[in-house]
């Protein structure tokens, strides 16, 4: 890794592992001394079968027990199922993402919603989960609000995690984040080495503040993450986004079909924002070893021969041979 994304790594990377990790008081404190109000999004299609469970644990962890989220707001991104039902049964608030700015009219995609949620909530700061997760997720919120509340540096925090894979109903330890290892990681590294140090850039759980969120475009399907990530490091500087290991993210993944149109997605956001920092030749990926993340930086960069015409003596054997 570069020396500045290697720092960012050292000193912008905190550990909210569990509910033993949240120090509650403290959070409770900062955000009433700051007069903050936090809302908690879940962009959701289709996800009867989890948005529930994550919305009844969030309220009433986080809303009723302690006080430290003021609304729940699930944008239901046109879901053919049950999925609003759900979530306003489980104690969500829940809108259409199509129903939201109505005279700016309605796109799919996950952007989508986010874009819209931003007119939907009022909080100052922001907390976004996806809605497909998996497992006992109850330490997210607070561990994304802690960098927020508790550094007024910070203006956006990503989730990291290692991250089983689970297709077809078989399930592996690691693997997961296809598109982020095979796709954005390695753009990252080549046109914004400077973001070396996220472990998990594609991950679907993040927290910002509303100014920071509101001077950068959505974009609306897939790569509204990777779009977020490099637009808020030029609104802020790398030193005001920071990253929290939240141990392991389990999520219902989807085919591999499926994850390429994704890619194709997160490669055309990348492309639509140039990228100024120099083709590093350098990845760096992150192996967990229990304790953290380990990172592992490999030169990529490629050597390549000019053309063939550009090359003398190519040139005299060719003007001998004819
Ligand atoms: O058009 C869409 C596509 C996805 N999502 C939601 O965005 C989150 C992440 O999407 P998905 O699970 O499809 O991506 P993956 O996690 O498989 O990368 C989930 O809560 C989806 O319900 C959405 O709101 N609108
Ligand atoms: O990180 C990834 O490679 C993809 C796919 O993850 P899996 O291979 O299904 O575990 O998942 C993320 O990417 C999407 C695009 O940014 C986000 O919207 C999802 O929230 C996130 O799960």
């Amino acid at each position: 890794m570069r020396p500045d994304a290697r720092a960012w790594f050292t000193g912008r990377t905190s550990t909210t592992r569990s509910v033993h990790d949240v120090d509650v008081a403290r959070l409770l404190r900062a955000k009433r001394r700051g007069g903050h109000r936090v809302s908690v999004v879940l962009p959701a299609r289709d996800e009867e079968a989890t948005v529930g469970g994550l919305v009844a644990d969030l309220v009433e962890r986080w809303v009723r027990l302690v006080p430290l989220v003021d609304e729940v707001l699930v944008v239901d991104s046109d879901s053919g199922d049950r999925t609003a039902e759900v979530a306003r049964a489980a104690g969500a608030d829940v809108v259409a993402a199509a129903e939201v700015l109505p005279a700016h009219g309605s796109r799919p995609g996950k952007g989508e919603a986010l874009w819209k949620s931003l007119a939907a909530t009022t909080g100052d700061l922001l907390v976004f989960l996806d809605a497909d997760l998996l497992g006992d997720v109850s330490h997210y919120v607070p561990g994304l609000l802690t960098p927020l509340l508790t550094d007024p540096q910070v203006g956006y925090v990503k989730g990291c995690y290692t991250r089983p894979l689970e297709v077809d109903g078989r399930s592996t330890p690691a693997g997961g984040g296809r598109v982020t290892e095979l796709t954005a990681r390695p753009l990252l590294n080549a046109l914004w080495p400077e973001l070396a140090g996220f472990v998990q850039p594609l991950g679907g759980e993040y927290a910002g503040r509303r100014a920071a969120l509101e001077q950068v475009p959505f974009v609306s399907g897939y790569g509204v993450e990777v779009g977020l990530l490099v637009d808020l490091l030029g609104l802020l500087g790398l030193n005001g986004l920071a990253q929290v290991d939240l141990g392991v993210r389990r999520h219902t993944s989807q085919d591999q079909e499926a994850l390429g149109r994704m890619a194709g997605q997160v490669v055309s956001a990348v492309l639509a924002r140039g990228g100024a920092g120099s083709a590093a030749g350098l990845l760096t990926q992150f192996r967990s070893d229990g304790a953290g993340f380990v990172p592992v930086s490999t030169g990529v960069g490629v050597d390549e021969r000019p053309p063939m015409v550009t090359v003398g003596e190519y040139l005299a054997e060719r003007a001998g041979a004819m």
